[in-house]
């Protein structure tokens, strides 16, 4: 964890709300002296209230760099990152899933959502209800006795994405949450993060490698050139949301289309 990940003061200097996260200008470099490394940039993007942006690119290009500084967890070394008007921080506007759930063992299921809630600052009596709201949502009714141990690592991610979810952040962050999992079990946590995106209305970064799960999930996509990222394709996704069959839409012609084309960007923007 860098120093700037575990930076805990709040500031709201607020510069308008002309989207839920903005991005002006943006480099970030790690390192110093004579050993650094342009991770992203210079990069401009703005992701409006309620859009379910996926960032897209070869490995190495600056998609996790990008969501740590939407996350607060870095400072851009150039250029300036607003969430809803502020500067982020960690903890403050953001839930943020990584690769791995990060669950704690010791807890139970319902004891890890739990956490989220004290975190959220949900009074005690209300837990029951919204642990049980949440547990719902993401499709694990009834487990919230079990230990971590005792779940799929499918399911567990689903308890990281139902804490994430817990404090009602305005913004959702996803680092190649499933990138672990099992193709089939894949498929159906992106089915249950749409389905969820879309009943919450919540503004959502999502990073992945798979041009074929960014058409799934994405409202827009951007693919993002080899490092230092910058945007190489801003496109948005015209596909159907709301109540659709999986199935249909994945097996549909302007599906495929899409996959195909963001395949492409994804390609040509590594060999660039
Ligand atoms: N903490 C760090 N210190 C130094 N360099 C870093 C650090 N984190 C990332 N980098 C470098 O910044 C660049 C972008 O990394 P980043 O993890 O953002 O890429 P990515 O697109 O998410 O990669 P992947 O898909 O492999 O996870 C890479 O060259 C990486 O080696």
């Amino acid at each position: 964890m860098s120093s700037s990940e575990t930076a805990t003061t709040a500031e709201s200097t607020t510069t308008g709300h002309d989207g839920a996260v903005r991005l002006e200008d943006v480099v970030h470099r790690y390192g110093r002296g004579g050993e650094t490394v342009t991770a992203v940039g210079p990069v401009d993007l703005t992701v409006p209230a309620g859009e379910f942006l996926v960032l897209v690119g070869a490995s190495g290009c600056g998609k996790s760099t990008l969501l740590r500084l939407i996350a607060g967890f870095e400072r851009p070394t150039h250029g300036a990152v607003r969430v809803t008007g502020a500067q982020p921080r960690p903890g403050g506007a953001a839930g943020v899933v990584f690769q791995t759930p990060r669950l704690f063992p010791w807890r139970t299921v319902g004891g890890n959502v739990d956490l989220a809630l004290r975190y959220a600052g949900v009074d005690h009596a209300r837990w029951p209800e919204h642990r049980a709201r949440l547990l719902a949502r993401v499709g694990l009714e009834g487990t919230e006795k079990r230990r971590t141990w005792e779940i799929s690592g499918g399911q567990q991610q689903r308890v990281a994405i139902a804490r994430a979810l817990a404090a009602e952040h305005p913004l959702l962050l996803l680092d190649e949450p499933f990138a672990a999992l099992d193709a089939l079990t894949r498929e159906r946590l992106q089915e249950d993060v749409r389905r969820v995106a879309t009943q919450t209305g919540r503004t959502t970064v999502f990073v992945t490698h798979s041009a074929e799960e960014a058409v799934f999930l994405g409202s827009r996509i951007v693919v993002l050139t080899k490092g230092p990222g910058t945007v190489a394709l801003d496109l948005p996704i015209d596909l159907p949301r709301g109540d659709v069959d999986a199935e249909e839409l994945r097996a549909s012609r302007e599906f495929a289309a899409l996959r195909a084309r963001v395949a492409h960007a994804v390609k040509t923007a590594a060999a660039a």
